[in-house]
């Protein structure tokens, strides 16, 4: 389960004015006031649609106001109150006021709906303040203000489609040329540390959400690496894409790849190896692409432990090939394949990266001269280091200079051989 979250802002309309006027008839030089009262202004109203499953509608479209309402006019005329701004909404949407974390509704059914931002009430027309000491007042109310707010919204979703592989596999490009959704890419390993959504959207009117997953490694089903915490996350989706990155030389067997990640999925369950799986052949754009596949092919044949032979759709994130007929096959194979229970509200909750707002680290330099790196995504990689391990900290390193550490440290005025630390691990920088 993944939170999917966004934050916005809303904004009613303010309300209409009242007018100052007054009759004016043939042969009355001095009529009565006759100055109209302002329309109310629009709500903004969050309304539940059961067609929506995600809040990626948002990404987009961050700021939502609601009409003014019309002034009051001559001759008694109201405003007009202005429409309300509908704003659809997922069922099981949270809505929370972002600036004092106070939640504001649960919106749980079809049809449920919580006014954000209430509409200015329109101004009184002068009418409304004759008085037998006054029958002829100049005055008239201004519209009341829109009430206005930041709002954050968050959902609930599981993923029906879960991207596995090997780290540096292409789930992360391929999950940002099939939907909206924009993670982070990068040529190292680990990219992907929590899951990101998206939500697919076939021509025929089909959509499903995929999310991302970390990339697996050996030993993953017994803690290594980002390990058990995303193969909680394969567990509850319900068809499962194995990237396999065909590029590369001879050297390379994406066929092992592929068997080491079944592997592991069985460790953590054996029921994940009989879930819906279909193999995708990525980066078939790069050379060696084709020879690869024809290898893996052969192999995938001879092979027997899983329970159907899976389907091999080869594509490209860069030229869109095979991409169609991989969703579509994605699309019917849900169509068939159950929706899990979903257990009750796991305690654990990943809430979606947002990198736009997360610089990965941070330096500074203590009073000893040491330079500090802190930040919660290199602190995460350095978790998963083994710093006794010198091919895990091969590892790290290669990391942190994907990351840009290098340079900023250098920058910041590093030297060679000054002192850095990390949690409580000190290495030397090397230029
Ligand atoms: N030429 C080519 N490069 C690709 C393609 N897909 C991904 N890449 C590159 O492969 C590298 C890794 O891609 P990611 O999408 O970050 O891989 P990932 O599987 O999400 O990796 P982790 O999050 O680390 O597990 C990046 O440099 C991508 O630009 C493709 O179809 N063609
Ligand atoms: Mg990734």
């Amino acid at each position: 389960m993944f939170v999917d979250q966004v934050k916005i802002s809303v904004k009613a309309g303010k309300g209409g004015d009242g007018m100052v006027a007054f009759r004016r008839e043939k042969f009355v030089p001095n009529g009565g006031p006759a100055g109209g009262d302002g329309g109310r202004g629009g709500n903004v109203i969050f309304r539940v649609d059961e067609g929506l499953r995600t809040l990626m509608d948002f990404r987009y479209t961050r700021k939502f106001k609601a009409d003014n309402g019309g002034n009051g006019a001559i001759k008694k005329q109201h405003g007009k109150s202005a429409t309300d701004t509908i704003i659809a909404v997922p069922e099981g949407t949270t809505v929370i006021d972002t600036d004092t974390g106070q939640v504001l509704a649960d919106l749980l059914h079809q049809g449920d709906e919580f006014i954000a931002a209430r509409g200015g009430r329109g101004g009184r027309g002068n009418t409304h303040f004759a008085s037998p000491k006054n029958p002829a007042p100049e005055i008239a109310e201004n519209g009341e203000p829109g009430q206005e707010r930041n709002i954050q919204l968050e959902l609930k979703v599981l993923a029906d489609v879960g991207l596995v592989g090997f780290p540096s596999a292409g789930k992360s490009t391929l999950l940002s040329v099939v939907t909206s959704a924009k993670p982070k890419i990068a040529a190292y390993h680990f990219t992907t540390l929590v899951p990101n959504l998206g939500m697919v959207r076939l021509d025929d009117g089909r959509d499903f959400v995929m999310a991302d997953l970390p990339g697996l490694i050996e030993g993953a089903s017994n803690g290594v690496g980002l390990g058990t915490e995303f193969l909680r996350h394969v567990e509850r989706t319900r068809v499962i894409l194995h990237v396999v990155d065909m590029s590369g030389s001879e050297e390379r067997n994406p066929f092992d790849d592929f068997e080491k990640i079944n592997l592991e999925l069985q460790e953590y369950d054996p029921e994940l190896l009989k879930r819906p799986q279909i193999v995708v052949a990525s980066k078939m754009d790069l050379p060696g692409a084709e020879e690869n596949l024809l290898k893996f092919k052969e192999e995938l044949a001879q092979d027997h432990y899983l329970d159907q032979t899976p389907e091999i759709f080869p594509v490209s994130s860069v030229t869109h090939q095979g991409l169609s007929p991989l969703l579509n096959k994605t699309a019917d194979l849900l169509d068939v394949t159950p929706q899990f229970p979903v257990k009750g509200i796991p305690d654990e909750i990943d809430v979606a990266y947002d990198y736009e707002e997360e610089q990965p680290f941070e330096i500074s330099r203590d009073e000893d001269g040491i330079w500090v790196l802190s930040g919660r995504e290199l602190e995460r990689l350095f978790e998963m280091t083994d710093t006794n391990h010198e091919e895990s900290l091969t590892r790290f390193a290669r990391q942190m200079r994907g990351m840009g550490v290098d340079s900023a440290l250098r920058d910041a005025g590093a030297k060679n051989g000054d002192s850095v630390q990390i949690g409580n691990f000190t290495f030397e920088f090397l230029e």
